[in-house]
């Protein structure tokens, strides 16, 4: 690994007060936290027919790429975490992991999950969550300020998708900001979901896209819809080529960009060095680093400052500019921006 200019080490960058502006709730839960959830189900149900998570995403093991990733979700995941109180710890250990690791403000984001052999509904899990972040924020104690992103997923129906944004709308005064397309990139038909994403920007609900992620999701004409929906950020950007680049330039949308995960997954070739950070960086729009789901790559974001710093060179003012520098671009609006804005002129490097 390259060597971090003087003075950046994990101390500084856990100290540092960060933004994280991608973090999928779900792929955000530790395996830790996993274990501990499996092993209140064992002992509530001896009969559970689960492998421990320990054994089924085993520690140390961040390989996953872009086809094994997702079923992890679908085929584990979701199994494990399928009631109130797997839920309700889940979120709330996720909130705490992110807060201990200098986070100041997080935009976590969901896909509302209907889990019928419990008689939860998609607006009960919403609920849930947002109850949990509240809770969270109202404490005084708390230095990390968290509000919820609801997710629509590419494999979903074009009423799916409504679905998913009369949610958002429903929960806009109580902690809901915004509006995400995720996904598996290999499926899906984004013109689907063109009325949904019309009625999140009538809202003035904010926007965020993943996008081109992979090379099967980055046609001309899906990232041409994709931009014609007027996003307010984007999430990945590996595949864009200049005239998309110049585009998002030009509409100054904020870039969401994910170090771990895309060398991990392999979604980039090379390594760090060769991440499109290092292209963005030098660009005017927000650009924000975060984790995407660290429970699956295990980095995180201060991790992800120390890699940013060793591979592309930063110090720790640098670090600390590159913090500031996704203000702009958090979907909650002026309050919270003043106060980062607060939290970084009193932050001594
Ligand atoms: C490689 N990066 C990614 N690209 C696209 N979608 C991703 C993702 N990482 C996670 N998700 C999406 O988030 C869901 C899990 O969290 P929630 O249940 O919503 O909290 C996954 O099922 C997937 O649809």
């Amino acid at each position: 690994m390259a060597a971090s200019p003087a003075g950046v080490d994990s101390d500084f960058t856990r100290r540092l007060p960060k933004i994280e502006l991608h973090a999928h709730l779900t792929g955000s839960i530790s395996r830790a936290c996993l274990h501990d959830i499996w092993q209140q189900k064992s002992a509530r149900d001896p009969a559970l027919d689960l492998e421990d998570p320990l054994v089924a995403i085993p520690h140390g093991k961040v390989d996953y790429d872009i086809k094994t990733f997702f079923p992890l979700f679908s085929s584990y995941i979701y199994k494990l975490c399928n009631d109130m109180t797997s839920i309700e710890y889940s979120t709330k250990a996720v909130l705490e992991e992110f807060q201990a690791d200098g986070v100041v403000y997080l935009e976590l984001r969901t896909t509302p999950r209907a889990i019928p052999e419990q008689n939860i509904t998609k607006d009960d899990y919403v609920w849930t969550i947002l109850d949990i972040i509240n809770a969270h924020n109202e404490d005084p104690n708390n230095t990390m300020r968290a509000h919820l992103i609801l997710s629509i997923d590419r494999r979903n129906t074009a009423t799916e998708a409504n679905e998913v944004v009369d949610l958002a709308l429903k929960h806009a005064l109580v902690g809901v900001v915004g509006v995400d397309l995720c996904g598996n990139p290999a499926q899906g038909d984004v013109l689907l979901f063109a009325d949904a994403f019309a009625r999140v920007k009538a809202s003035g609900l904010r926007i965020t896209l993943h996008f081109a992620e992979t090379e099967a999701s980055a046609s001309d004409e899906e990232l041409s819809t994709l931009l014609s929906w007027q996003p307010d950020r984007l999430g990945h950007v590996i595949h864009v080529k200049n005239e998309f680049q110049e585009a998002i330039k030009k509409q100054n949308i904020g870039v969401e960009l994910c170090l771990s995960c895309n060398v991990h997954a392999k979604m980039i070739t090379g390594s760090y060095s060769d991440h499109h950070f290092g292209v963005w960086r030098h660009s005017s729009v927000p650009v924000a680093l975060c984790t995407d789901d660290v429970g699956v790559f295990c980095s995180p974001l201060s991790q992800e400052f120390l890699l940013a710093a060793e591979h592309f060179g930063l110090g720790k003012k640098q670090l600390k500019e590159l913090c500031e520098r996704a203000i702009p671009s958090i979907f909650s609006g002026e309050e919270e921006q003043a106060r980062l804005r607060e939290v970084y002129s009193t932050f001594e490097c």
